[in-house]
């Protein structure tokens, strides 16, 4: 089973509007129309329309960082599902550990919004992994477990086609400390296990798995070779266009 590799940047906190359609327009020039490769860019809400602009008739696909699960209303500072999609946005990050730790996400409420997001054709990216002090424990396979079953509580087998899962390791998450190939393939290989689980091996095959944590051009290529990592979540180097470009490279020689 070939499962097609994804590369996609999470901007976070970073980029005004117009900064981000200079990167986009840079990462364009150079792999807008890559077709070996999956790539989705994922800025903050402010810059998502005009980023939306500048990716244009481009087989790059745009991405949001959060979205909250109600409908609409009464939700201060709060961005819906529909209001995304109104921006062609096709992907959405949710359970990121940043989100976890300092907005009180919690496994419940993520899942919410996988459901949510589902609902709405939004493909989303749930993102689990353990802290330091739980790897350290020797919790890291009992907390990513409760991660993927309770993040994906109640979603069908056939909404797996849409879903993406991105393991990443809070240690290594903007430290510079990646995993080791070893560790993220233990924990990427146990993630598909626990599909096969959950939904059978004909779905978990199919799932891609991201890796996310301190991934560059330098480590990639290793990363990216091994049997159940398939592509990449990235953090700092996905805010440059070289080495955003040389990662979906990296991708697309490893394909
Ligand atoms: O959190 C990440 C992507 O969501 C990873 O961030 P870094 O690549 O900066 O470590």
């Amino acid at each position: 089973m070939i499962r097609r590799k994804l590369i996609a940047g999470n901007w976070k906190m970073n980029k005004t509007a117009a900064d981000g359609v200079a990167l986009t327009k840079d990462i364009v020039a150079e792999i807008g129309r890559i077709g070996s490769v999956d790539v989705v860019l994922c800025p903050p809400f402010t810059a998502l329309e005009s980023v939306a602009k500048a990716l244009e008739g481009q087989s790059i696909k745009l991405g949001a960082q959060n979205m909250n699960p109600e409908k609409g209303g009464a939700f201060t500072g709060e961005v819906s599902a529909e209001m995304l999609r109104g921006l062609f946005v096709s992907h959405v990050i949710l359970g990121h550990s940043e989100r976890r730790t300092f907005f009180g996400d919690t496994d419940a409420f993520v899942n919410k919004k996988v459901i949510a997001a589902l609902a709405n054709q939004l493909k989303p990216i749930l993102c689990v992994g353990e802290t330091l002090a739980e790897r350290e424990a020797g919790s890291t396979l009992a907390v990513v477990q409760r991660h993927v079953e309770q993040g994906l509580a109640g979603v069908t087998a056939e909404q797996m086609a849409a879903v993406i899962i991105a393991y990443e390791p809070v240690w290594a998450i903007g430290t510079g400390k990646v995993a080791t190939t070893a560790q993220a393939q233990e924990v990427h290989a146990f993630i598909r296990d626990l599909l096969t689980k959950l939904y059978g091996a004909p779905v978990a095959q199919k799932v891609r798995i991201l890796y996310g944590g301190s991934m560059k051009p330098s480590n990639a290529p290793e990363l990216l070779a091994e049997k159940d990592i398939d592509g990449g979540l990235i953090g700092g180097a996905a805010l440059e266009a070289r080495s955003f470009i040389d990662l979906v490279k990296a991708a697309e020689a490893a394909h």
